[in-house]
């Protein structure tokens, strides 16, 4: 038995490249590159217009202005393809169009919505920049620069890149024909599906993910369990003249797995026959002569697993093909259950949050179900371990599916001068809310000290650490010193989306435009009846004859009142006003 990692190895080290062949650049979308794509030439290959309008010499129009403007003689026409071949004199103009290449003797092109036209004469009221609306040649691709590597998907950004340098047809790699063998007397094919039958569904869910990977599937079988019968299928498999082999269930160690001694009695030279993994234990891999052959185990969910894990990436390799990476990372919000001696692919639910994903949920690891997978959006694997792999864990998800978006909180700021007891009402309504509610607060200060001089991080910081995280078992803290001061939309981002928070009460900010409540004490300015203030919902003030008719005003003390009509407010307000 070999790890899910050695396995990898072991097919990497023998697997070779598939040949290569010429398409139409028409059929080419999706084909694997094969040769890299050079520019044979610059892009643009001569200057040229970027603009319809008039070809003028910078010096001739300097002094131009809206009440004298130079008027200059319309000698030609340049458009693309039919260019304008005499060099420009002085006090000479030529109509251009978009693309056209630039004559002689010009040096800029001014828009024709910016000049006037008399005749044969073109006005220009101001002067224009030397080079304005030039694309110079070789600006956006310089001559024999490598544009594409060998390798990559072609994609229609890769077409377009083709298509300029005349590359059609294109070298890729040939798809990969691959003989799949389903193996059970038991299965009806897809056809015959009826409550009781066991339908073959592990074939067409194989052959389909073949396809996906660029690879041409034919299905033999299903065989039945018996060495004659299922030796006369492997063969005519291997007939087909297939680039890959791939043998669905017989493989585990019942009376009926009969695949390893029919590949046994045909030669097959084993790399590995089985992988500490789940699902997909019974997997295995070796050489029929020059055939690669993948041995997958009969539950659908376990195949189409070793098929992501192993068979997929040798397809992607046999077709030289640069597997982009897509796994991101994620962080953890439940311990997740995990096999003890296996390495476990697992099938979550993740969520994504300010762009960073989360794993809420764990599906049901049974490698003979289907319903798990549809409902997971995405998949991880995770070493084996005793105990579950504990929430706040940093994993790499494989995302299949969309993840959904999880709303940001509600946003509520407190605004006021100071000594209008804006800090105490907040401090006693955050006491209340968080009794129930998970409540996060953003805080403005012209300057502040969290650390003390002298102590270990303020003497990080003070060396030029960009940002210095400090954790002890109950507190952490972040502290940042940024090139410009944040924005109030970034401080929001710093609220950890993982927290889930059901309110964030800011103080201060009173310009952002938030939605606002108040505290006013009398004698101070009241900033709601001052334009710009229009986003006040609520004032708290010991004078309330004071406050704009209609406004909801409550006392300082009114402790119970507020807090109702700020669990309203999140209720009714989403999001920030951003
Ligand atoms: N005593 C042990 N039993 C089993 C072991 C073990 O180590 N010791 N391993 C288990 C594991 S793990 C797996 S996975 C399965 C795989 O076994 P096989 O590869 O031999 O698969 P089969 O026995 O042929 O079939 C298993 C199951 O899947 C159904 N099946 C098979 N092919 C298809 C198909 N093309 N489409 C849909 N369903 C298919 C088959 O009817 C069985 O229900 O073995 C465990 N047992
Ligand atoms: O390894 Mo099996 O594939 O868990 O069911």
């Amino acid at each position: 038995m070999v790890e899910l990692d050695e396995a990898k190895r072991r097919w990497q080290a023998t697997m070779t490249t598939i040949d290569v062949e010429q398409v139409a650049l028409a059929d080419a979308l999706g084909r694997v590159l094969r040769a890299p794509l050079r520019s044979r030439w610059p892009l643009p290959v001569h200057d040229h217009s970027a603009m319809d309008g008039y070809a003028v010499r910078e010096a001739d129009v300097r002094g131009a202005t809206q009440a004298e403007p130079i008027s200059l003689a319309v000698v030609g026409v340049a458009a693309p393809g039919h260019p304008w071949t005499t060099a420009l004199a002085a006090g000479q103009a030529v109509r251009i169009f978009t693309g056209a290449p630039i004559p002689a003797g010009v040096d800029c092109v001014v828009r024709q919505e910016e000049v006037g036209r008399e005749g044969d004469l073109v006005l220009v009221s101001a002067p224009v920049e030397r080079g304005n609306n030039i694309r110079r040649r070789g600006e956006d691709v310089e001559a024999d620069a490598l544009l594409v590597d060998a390798g990559v998907v072609i994609d229609p950004d890769v077409v377009m890149a083709l298509a300029s340098f005349g590359c059609d047809p294109v070298s890729v790699s040939r798809r990969p024909r691959v003989a799949i063998v389903t193996c059970g007397d038991e299965l009806v094919p897809v056809v015959d599906a009826a409550p009781g039958r066991v339908v073959d569904i592990a074939g067409p869910t194989i052959a389909a993910c073949c396809r996906r990977f660029g690879a041409e599937p034919r299905c033999f079988g299903p065989a039945a369990d018996e060495l004659d019968a299922l030796r006369r299928t492997v063969e005519e498999a291997r007939a087909s003249a297939p680039d890959l082999l791939i043998t669905i269930g017989g493989a585990s160690v019942g009376d009926r797995d009969r695949v390893a001694p029919v590949l046994d009695s045909l030669g097959l030279r084993w790399e590995f026959s089985r992988v500490r993994v789940k699902p997909g234990k019974p997997t295995g891999f070796g050489w029929l002569d020059a055939l690669p052959v993948f041995v997958l185990p009969g539950n659908p969910g376990a195949a189409k697993v070793v098929f992501g894990q192993l068979v997929g990436p040798a397809l992607a390799q046999m077709q030289g093909r640069r597997l982009a990476d897509e796994v991101r990372g994620a962080v953890v919000s439940v311990p997740l259950a995990r096999d003890r001696v296996r390495a476990t692919v697992l099938e979550v639910h993740a969520s994504e949050a300010a762009g960073r994903l989360r794993v809420d949920a764990q599906e049901a690891n049974s490698s003979a179900r289907i319903a798990p997978r549809l409902r997971a959006n995405a998949s991880l694997v995770v070493p084996a371990g005793d105990e579950p792999l504990p929430a706040g864990s940093v994993v790499e998800l494989a995302l299949r599916r969309p993840a959904p978006r999880r709303a940001p909180p509600p946003v509520l700021a407190f605004i006021g001068s100071s000594g209008s007891g804006k800090t105490t009402v907040l401090a006693r309504l955050i006491a209340a809310l968080s009794a129930d509610l998970k409540v996060g607060v953003i805080k403005h200060g012209r300057h502040f000290d969290l650390d003390k001089p002298g102590k270990d991080s303020d003497r990080f910081r003070a060396a030029g650490a960009a940002v210095v995280v400090m954790a002890s078992p109950d507190l952490t803290a972040t502290l940042e010193q940024p090139e410009r001061p944040a924005s109030f939309a970034e401080l929001l981002l710093r609220l950890p989306p993982e927290l889930d928070l059901d309110l964030v009460l800011v103080e201060g900010f009173k310009y952002e435009g938030l939605r606002s409540v108040e505290v006013h004490r009398e004698g101070r300015p009241m900033l709601c009846r001052g334009r710009g203030f229009e986003h006040v919902v609520a004032i708290v003030t010991d004078s309330p004859r004071l406050a704009p008719p209609g406004l909801p005003c409550y006392r300082h003390d009114q402790l119970v009142a507020l807090e109702a009509m700020v669990r309203s407010l999140a209720d009714e307000f989403p999001s920030t006003s951003a």
